[in-house]
């Protein structure tokens, strides 16, 4: 049989090169590859900024756009058609004539406790006064450091599984790391405990991929509209709006909670000082068809508490490099 339609296109993703990344980007593509089996999706592999300076902690190289801007450029040249990322490394602000097209079903958002194999048995109330723990989220540093001032805190680089290599060397006593990237690695067997909202608000986005593609691709963006999950899209363009309207990237001490229970959106924030010291939080609960109002108003609410100066002071520390 002939046909008289053109042939199908071939659609090119780019993806990152670590196993993080790639697992991720082959679990797209073979999503796609269930719904159109007529298209081809080949996977094209980039290093990016990120994947290449490991020895500078994050907090102090900023983090704009620091794992996604070599693959935001193949899609700008036409050498991809889409990019796969972690969606809480892509920044809240796109460049001009890119979108974010999708976002698919979320893992657990929350962030892990993987401890040495000394602790085995603990959790993190009972690891003992001066314990190592390793994070090299600002994030995760502050929401800590309040909880837990008899910790030593120590950055930690390198992708997932060099970080485990230090851990199990001895370098650390525990690692902080999000239960979504261990869960897709295959290592849920090393978490010790799944921290709760309470004891750590994750990072926006945490656990959810998002692809970006050129915005004027009409047929490239119906076609991820096919893996899209309207409840984590819902739950994260919320977190983003908050994070855009208190223009804050990755690498600031802003974490985040959202439930939907019946389309209603719970929303919650956190935004603290780098020690600790200083932490404002608040709640806001509305329909989920209004996500990204909710995560503005959210902002609004926690400017008021304090969270302008609680960033200024630590855009100001980290421009002066301490
Ligand atoms: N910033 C690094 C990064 N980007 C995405 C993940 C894990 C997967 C996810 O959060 O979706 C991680 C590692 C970590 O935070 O432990």
């Amino acid at each position: 049989m002939t046909s008289v339609s053109s042939p199908p296109r071939t659609i090119r993703i780019g993806s990152r090169k670590s196993q993080l990344a790639l697992v991720q980007t082959y679990w797209v593509q073979e999503q796609l590859q269930k719904s159109f089996p007529d298209i081809t999706f080949e996977v094209h592999t980039m290093s990016t900024q990120g994947d290449k300076i490991l020895d500078v902690a994050l907090a102090k190289i900023g983090d704009k756009g620091l794992f996604t801007k070599e693959l935001e450029l193949g899609m700008i040249n036409q050498e991809i058609d889409f990019a796969v990322h972690s969606l809480k490394d892509l920044p809240t602000k796109l460049p001009e004539g890119l979108t974010l097209a999708a976002i698919t079903e979320r893992e657990n958002p929350a962030d892990a406790l993987v401890l040495h194999e000394k602790y085995k048995g603990q959790t993190i109330d009972t690891l003992p006064e001066g314990a190592v723990i390793g994070t090299s989220s600002l994030r995760r540093l502050a929401q800590l450091r309040n909880k837990f001032p008899h910790f030593t805190f120590k950055d930690v680089r390198g992708n997932l599984i060099t970080r485990m290599e230090k851990l199990d060397k001895g370098d650390y006593d525990a690692l902080i790391l999000a239960v979504a990237g261990l869960e897709r690695l295959g290592m849920s067997d090393r978490i010790h405990q799944v921290l709760p909202p309470e004891i750590s608000l994750h990072a926006v986005g945490q656990g959810a991929l998002g692809i970006e593609c050129r915005a004027d691709d009409s047929e490239v963006i119906s076609i991820l509209k096919a893996i899209e999950d309207p409840q984590t899209r819902d739950r994260c363009l919320a977190e983003r709006a908050f994070l855009r309207s208190l223009e804050g990237g990755c690498q600031v001490p802003i974490g985040v909670n959202t439930e939907i229970v019946d389309g209603n959106l719970t929303l919650t924030g956190i935004v603290a000082s780098v020690d600790g010291q200083k932490l404002v939080q608040d709640t806001v609960t509305g329909l989920a068809n209004d996500a990204e109002k909710l995560g503005t108003e959210l902002a609004n609410i926690l400017r008021k508490q304090g969270a302008t100066e609680i960033l200024e002071t630590i855009f100001t520390e980290i421009q002066r490099g301490s």
